[in-house]
């Protein structure tokens, strides 16, 4: 089994942990051609891949008419290789081509194309019949706000119930922020050729992509890695990936205080329920030893839910909150501390008592809100030890407002913010992101919205604690562990979701599918 996790990772493994930026894309094909591969020779083979794929989606029955939408440069070419293979195949097909002012190899296949007799349009009326729609019209070669007619004719084509598959972007959706340029094609399917690129992990631009999937063409690593380097400093978190970071296999002569120890501080007496979410994600990861601090008139609650946790009551405020940690507590005995989760405001003082911690700090929920009132990045850089925060947009406003301006483009705003603060930060949402202060960069590529539910981000705080408290393979970086905690977390999602509905992934019944995703993959 062990040599499952140290197997090394086959070419499409590593293809599907890798993104691109369009400039970084320009310079990976760029190469290709200066080696020698015809431009010519290399969207023939990419858009025989994409016809093969799109006729197993969509297979000829008696009558199958298709629009294809072609633009003015390679991102045409491809759709109208495309449609010229469908024709043969006999696929009625119809060509939309609202620009005359053409690439020359885009031209070629044009010309081609109609001395094949298929039809060409400069409006898309005559589409609405279709059953099938093609999107050709620009990939990542936009660099400006669609205009004028076309637009309009995208606008009148997205209310319209065919399916629409894009080559390789939804057209007008910017390559890399996910961005809206004027108006988009809101695809049902997106095939992404060659290598993943950012859009698809911005929650921006997720609407218009639709199902997403990628169309491999077979290009060298080493043209990969001469252009983003080794380690990629922005990375897909895959199953392959998480493999080396999960706890799967034990010491065979370890004992429970080997195996980590993590002290959660979390819960008030409004909000008694994160606690137990907490601990629940928390004793899913197998951490060996799980303390929580709670305040004391919770004990008999949370005794009751984790018979397996050393529950530490702690004196409280008025308001029902955690007043401070005892002075048994030695946050010198932990692996991992996590904080937040239910504490309200109130908690302050047991919040700036943890900062003082030699070991990785998570900071979730109001714990992150006490940080903003104590001044989050001065706070942060007298960490002496790494620290994890794990805000939702709204928390992340609040943290680094000056980041924040860079919103909605998640990936520049919290890659910003660990710049500045030298922390971790994972920024939820339905595309998870985490950045390590510049270092590196990873996105959580799975997810689904049945994770949108009041304390499923308290089973990722325990979760995440108990994953980082235990001892992990040396060389995986923190942030990485940080990742494959939220990819199991998501993952976690996405098995409850299949089984149960989107509506039936409560907090608790998805602390019980954690579990489930390890079976998986031990099996
Ligand atoms: N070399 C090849 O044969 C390959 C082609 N690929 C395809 O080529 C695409 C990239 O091709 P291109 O670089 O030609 O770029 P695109 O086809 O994405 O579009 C760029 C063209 O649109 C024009 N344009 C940009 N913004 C516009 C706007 N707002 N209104 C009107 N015109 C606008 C540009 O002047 C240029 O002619 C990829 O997305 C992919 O589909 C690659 O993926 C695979 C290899
Ligand atoms: N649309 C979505 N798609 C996928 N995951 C989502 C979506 N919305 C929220 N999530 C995930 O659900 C969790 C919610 O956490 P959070 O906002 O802290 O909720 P709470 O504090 O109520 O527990 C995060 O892991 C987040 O990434
Ligand atoms: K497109």
């Amino acid at each position: 089994m062990n040599d499952k996790v140290n197997k090394p990772q086959n070419r499409r493994e590593q293809i599907d942990q890798i993104v691109v930026t369009a400039q970084q894309m320009r310079e990976i094909e760029g190469r290709i051609f200066k080696a020698g591969m015809p431009v010519a020779a290399l969207m023939e083979k990419v858009a025989l891949r994409i016809a093969a794929r799109i006729q197993s989606l969509y297979p000829l029955s008696n009558r199958m008419k298709v629009g294809v939408l072609v633009g003015p440069g390679h991102n045409g070419g491809d759709a109208l290789v495309v449609a010229r293979e469908l024709h043969f195949q006999g696929y009625e097909v119809l060509i939309y081509r609202p620009l005359s002012k053409i690439k020359e190899l885009t031209s070629y296949h044009s010309d081609y194309a109609a001395s094949l007799g298929i039809p060409f349009y400069d409006e898309i009326e005559p589409f609405q019949e279709c059953d099938l729609i093609i999107d050709g019209l620009f990939g990542f070669g936009l660099e400006r706000d669609i205009s004028g007619n076309i637009g309009n004719e995208i606008a009148l084509l997205n209310e319209w119930a065919q399916p629409i598959i894009s080559i390789d972007l939804p057209s007008g959706i910017h390559t890399d922020t996910g961005a809206v340029l004027g108006t988009a094609i809101r695809a049902t399917r997106t095939l992404c050729l060659g290598l993943w690129k950012l859009a698809f992990l911005q929650d921006r631009g997720l609407e218009y992509i639709g199902d997403a999937e990628l169309i491999d063409f077979d290009i060298p690593l080493t043209d990969i890695w001469a252009i983003l380097g080794k380690p990629v400093a922005i990375a897909r978190m895959t199953k392959a990936a998480a493999l080396n970071c999960l706890p799967l296999h034990r010491n065979l002569l370890t004992h429970k205080y080997k195996q980590g120890h993590l002290l959660l501080i979390c819960g008030s007496k409004r909000y008694s329920g994160a606690a137990i979410l907490s601990g629940l994600g928390a004793r899913a990861s197998g951490v060996g030893m799980l303390s929580i601090a709670i305040p004391e008139s919770l004990k008999p609650l949370l005794v009751n839910h984790l018979p397996d946790a050393l529950i530490i009551g702690c004196a409280e405020t008025p308001s029902g909150a955690i007043a401070d940690l005892p002075d048994t507590v030695d946050l010198s005995n932990y692996t991992a501390i996590a904080s937040g989760p239910g504490l309200t405001v109130d908690a302050k003082l047991v919040v700036q008592s943890v900062f003082g911690a030699e070991c990785p700090l998570i900071l979730d929920a109001d714990a992150l809100n006490i940080l903003a009132q104590l001044r989050t990045i001065p706070t942060l850089l007298r960490r002496r030890e790494a620290t994890v925060l794990t805000p939702h947009v709204g928390e992340f406003k609040r943290l680094f407002p000056d980041s924040a301006e860079l919103l909605p483009d998640r990936i520049s705003a919290v890659r910003k913010a660990s710049q500045l603060s030298k922390a971790i930060i994972l920024l939820k949402g339905a595309k998870t992101a985490i950045a390590d202060a510049g270092e590196s960069l990873w996105l959580i590529p799975e997810s689904t919205p049945a994770l949108a539910r009041g304390g499923s981000g308290d089973i990722l705080t325990g979760l995440m604690g108990g994953l980082i408290a235990q001892p992990i393979k040396q060389q995986e970086s923190l942030a990485k562990i940080v990742a494959t905690a939220a990819w199991w977390h998501a993952q976690a999602g996405i098995l409850a979701a299949k089984e149960r509905s989107e509506l039936g992934v409560d907090p608790l019944t998805l602390s019980q599918y954690l579990i489930r995703v390890l079976l998986a993959l031990l099996n």
